[in-house]
């Protein structure tokens, strides 16, 4: 069996009185996509706070391809391959969509410095043109090509959550956290996104954690589900056997405990 790409355990945040998290844990495999749901207030968010290096947890434990990251940076987890969107959207206004993509893949340096900018070198100009041919791809792949010279600022809700998922993966994934990706979008470009995000998975083998209010489209894209209440894990399974369960019935789904299907 593949060894998890993340494996986060023993979980605790406290915010004053509020305990968040509660011993929570998450684990996914390369090539996994797994669903994290739960009423609001659960503590989804906190939980990627902490997976994403945003929030120290009180107590527990990070593992990124079974190493300790719990006391690496935001950065350092970046550039070890661990992306994330966040709940409220997070573009530049000012820029163009193709240019989210190129900031996205900047950190790995132009080579060569100023002087390499300066005169131009070919290795500067190389790198140039290799991060534009990856943003085209992805944003060909997230149907945005017609919308790379537009205006960031200037989209629909729908197409504004795909760019920001365009550019988590315009600098290749290995670890991919998607909170609420499809809140906004469209029937159409729910259907998109999980194309998206099950090619990824099943090309790339990245590891995909999403936290997503609508049931169906976790239901229908995850292979496995994990359900948060009160900062703890209530359940995980396959989507049949979330479903299924009793407590996830009446704690989260407003259904009767016992299933009638
Ligand atoms: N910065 C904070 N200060 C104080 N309490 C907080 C803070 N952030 C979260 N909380 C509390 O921690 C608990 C978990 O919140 P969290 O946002 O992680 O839940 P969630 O499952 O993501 O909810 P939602 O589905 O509404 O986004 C809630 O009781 C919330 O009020």
């Amino acid at each position: 069996m593949k060894h998890h790409v993340l494996e986060a355990s023993g979980i605790d945040v406290r915010f004053g009185g509020v305990r968040a998290l509660r011993d929570a844990r998450i684990a996914v495999r390369p090539g996994e996509v797994c669903g994290l749901i739960g009423p609001n207030g659960a503590g989804k968010t906190t939980l990627f706070d902490v997976v994403s290096g945003i929030r120290r947890p009180d107590s527990g434990r990070v593992l990124l391809d079974g190493a300790d990251i719990t006391r690496r940076s935001t950065v350092w987890r970046a550039r070890h391959g661990m992306r994330r969107t966040f709940q409220r959207q997070q573009l530049f206004g000012q820029l163009t969509v193709a240019d989210h993509l190129l900031v996205a893949q900047e950190w790995r340096g132009g080579g060569g410095g100023l002087v390499a900018d300066a005169v131009g070198a070919p290795g500067r100009r190389r790198r140039e043109r290799a991060r534009r041919a990856r943003a085209s791809e992805v944003l060909k792949e997230c149907g945005l090509d017609g919308l790379a010279d537009g205006s960031a600022g200037a989209l629909p809700v729908g197409r504004a959550r795909m760019v920001e998922l365009a550019r988590a993966l315009a600098d290749p994934p290995r670890l991919l956290l998607l909170d609420e990706p499809a809140s906004g979008m469209t029937a159409a470009e729910r259907a998109q996104l999980s194309a998206v995000v099950r090619h990824l998975a099943d090309e790339t083998g990245c590891a995909v954690l999403l936290v997503e209010h609508n049931v169906a489209f976790v239901m229908e894209l995850c292979a496995r589900v994990v359900v948060l209440d009160l900062g703890a894990v209530l359940a995980e399974g396959t989507p049949a056997e979330v479903r299924a369960d009793p407590r996830v019935r009446e704690a989260y789904l407003g259904l009767p405990a016992r299933s009638t299907a």
